[in-house]
This record gives structure tokens, C-alpha cells and sequence, in this order.
């Protein structure tokens, strides 16, 4: 079986002649149903567009994407922003919830734009899951940073999309906050099978993920199963140390 998110040799080239950066150069890998993936690596190693690529935010420059078993090549906007969806929800450092809806509504928004019916029952259980029983109609001006992440998660639960994106979701979030939503994020994947890829510069929240991929320069050079804070971070400093060496010598 096609894995639900899956990349063939995907390169982006932003700009062109010489000042053009190789943002990805051939990346291919398949992230499992049901896993939580964590991807690493220095800053411009090609995360956020590996993330963006993925789901279909970004389009490649050569290669191919697959998401929810359906090839991107070729899918107008239109398509695409279906696909997204039925089959993908985001949860980003921003948020990106809407200010002048309550916390139910912004829950339960993408679904209604596709045209479901939310399961009001559904609904209520993960918005009391994420903590928030008793903000349901306050509004996100009215939450802290923290709930209104988890108002995003709760928008990702309820949805019960195959698909979680998550773009740094703890980088506004003091420590005991980022825990949460992480664990949060962990059951998501463990109890509801959703598949997250979720970016991250921190080997703490990387350790929550069932494993890490490390990009350096737009590729992915190495992976870990059972990742611990600690194995995350040397390996983290062992690739620095690499390409350290390896541009002094070029
Ligand atoms: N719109 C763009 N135009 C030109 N270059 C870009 C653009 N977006 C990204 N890049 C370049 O592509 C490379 C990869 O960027 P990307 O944002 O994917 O890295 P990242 O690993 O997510 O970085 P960070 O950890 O700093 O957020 C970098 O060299 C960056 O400068």
C-alpha cells in the first residue's frame, strides 16, 4: 500500500542562474500510515519547503508527490484545495485561527467548508480532550498562546483527516504548554492512526515523534527509530559538524 504521504526525487529550485538555491535536491521517502515523523536539520536545510511540498502548499520544481494515494502533478487549485480538505489538516506555529469566530466554530470550519456535517458529539469530545470544555465560545483574542494551539489541534482532531502537517507547533509555547500539545499530537496518531510530519527545530518535541528524518542541504542523510532528546541532538550536532567540514573544504 501507497504511503500516505510520499515523495519521488521531489527538487525545488528557488531563482535561477547562479543565484538559484537547491531547497530540496531529490528527496524521496514515504511517510507511513499512522506515524509520527519528526524532520530535523539545520537552519535552510529544506524543511518548511519539504513540509510545504508535501502538502501540496508548494509546487516541486521536478519529482513527484503523492498525498492520500492521489498524484499532485497536475491538480489545479481548485482540486487541490479539495483534496487538502477531505484528507489534511495543519496545525502551525501561527495558529492561523479565525479571529471572529469562537473556538467551536473555528473547530469545526474546514469541515463545513467541505461540506460535511460535523459530529456534534465528535466535536464536543475533542475540544474538552484539548482542555478547552469551558472556552467554547470564547473567541481567540480571548485565549493564550498555548489554547489557541490547542484550538488548532482540536481543529485537526475533529476533522478526522488521514493527514497532519505540523510547522514548529510548539515554537510560541512555553515548555510545560509544548508538552501537552505534543502529547496531544502523539495520541492523535496513536489512537486516531492519523499519519503527522511535523517539522521542528527542537529535539525534545522531535522525541515525541516514532522517528526523525535529518535533512542537511535539501536531502535527507540519515534517520532514527525511537528517538531520545539526547540522540536527536548529537546527531543533530554530529551533521553540523559535517557540513561544516565539508563547506570549509569546498
Ligand atoms: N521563497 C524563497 N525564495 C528563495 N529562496 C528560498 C525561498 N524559500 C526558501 N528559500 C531558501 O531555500 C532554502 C531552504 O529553506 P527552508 O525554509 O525550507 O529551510 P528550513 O530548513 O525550513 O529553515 P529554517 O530552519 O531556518 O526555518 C534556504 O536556503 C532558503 O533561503
Amino acid at each position: 500500500m501507497n504511503a500516505p504521504v510520499q515523495l519521488t526525487d521531489v527538487r525545488k529550485v528557488y531563482g535561477n542562474g547562479p543565484g538559484a538555491v537547491d531547497a530540496l535536491a531529490g528527496v524521496t521517502y514515504g511517510f507511513a500510515a499512522g506515524t509520527f515523523t519528526a524532520v530535523m536539520g539545520p537552519s535552510g536545510s529544506g524543511k518548511s519547503t519539504l513540509l510545504h511540498c508535501a502538502a501540496g502548499l508548494d509546487t516541486p520544481t521536478a519529482g513527484s508527490v503523492q498525498l492520500a494515494g492521489q498524484s499532485l502533478q497536475g491538480l489545479d487549485e481548485t482540486a487541490l484545495t479539495r483534496l487538502r480538505r477531505e484528507h489534511v489538516a495543519f496545525v502551525f506555529q501561527s495558529f492561523n485561527l479565525m479571529p471572529a469566530l469562537t473556538v467551536w466554530q473555528n473547530v469545526v470550519l474546514a469541515m463545513t467548508l467541505a461540506g460535511k456535517q460535523p459530529d456534534d458529539a465528535w466535536v464536543s469530545e475533542v475540544i474538552r480532550r484539548v482542555g478547552l470544555g469551558d472556552r467554547i465560545r470564547h473567541r481567540p483574542g480571548e485565549l493564550s498562546g498555548g489554547q489557541q494551539q490547542r484550538v488548532a489541534i482540536a481543529r485537526a482532531l475533529a476533522g478526522r483527516t488521514a493527514i497532519t502537517f505540523a510547522d514548529e507547533p510548539t515554537g510560541a509555547l512555553d515548555t510545560t504548554t509544548a508538552l501537552e500539545v505534543l502529547t496531544l499530537l502523539r495520541d492523535q496518531s496513536r489512537q486516531l492512526g492519523q499519519t503527522i510530519v511535523m517539522v521542528t527545530h527542537d529535539p525534545v518535541a522531535a522525541s515525541y515523534a516514532d522517528r526523525v528524518v535529518f535533512l542537511v542541504d535539501g536531502q535527507i542523510v540519515s534517520e532514527s527509530s525511537s528517538p531520545t532528546p539526547e540522540t536527536v541532538a548529537a546527531e543533530l550536532a554530529r551533521l553540523s559538524t559535517t557540513r561544516r567540514a565539508r563547506t570549509t573544504a569546498g
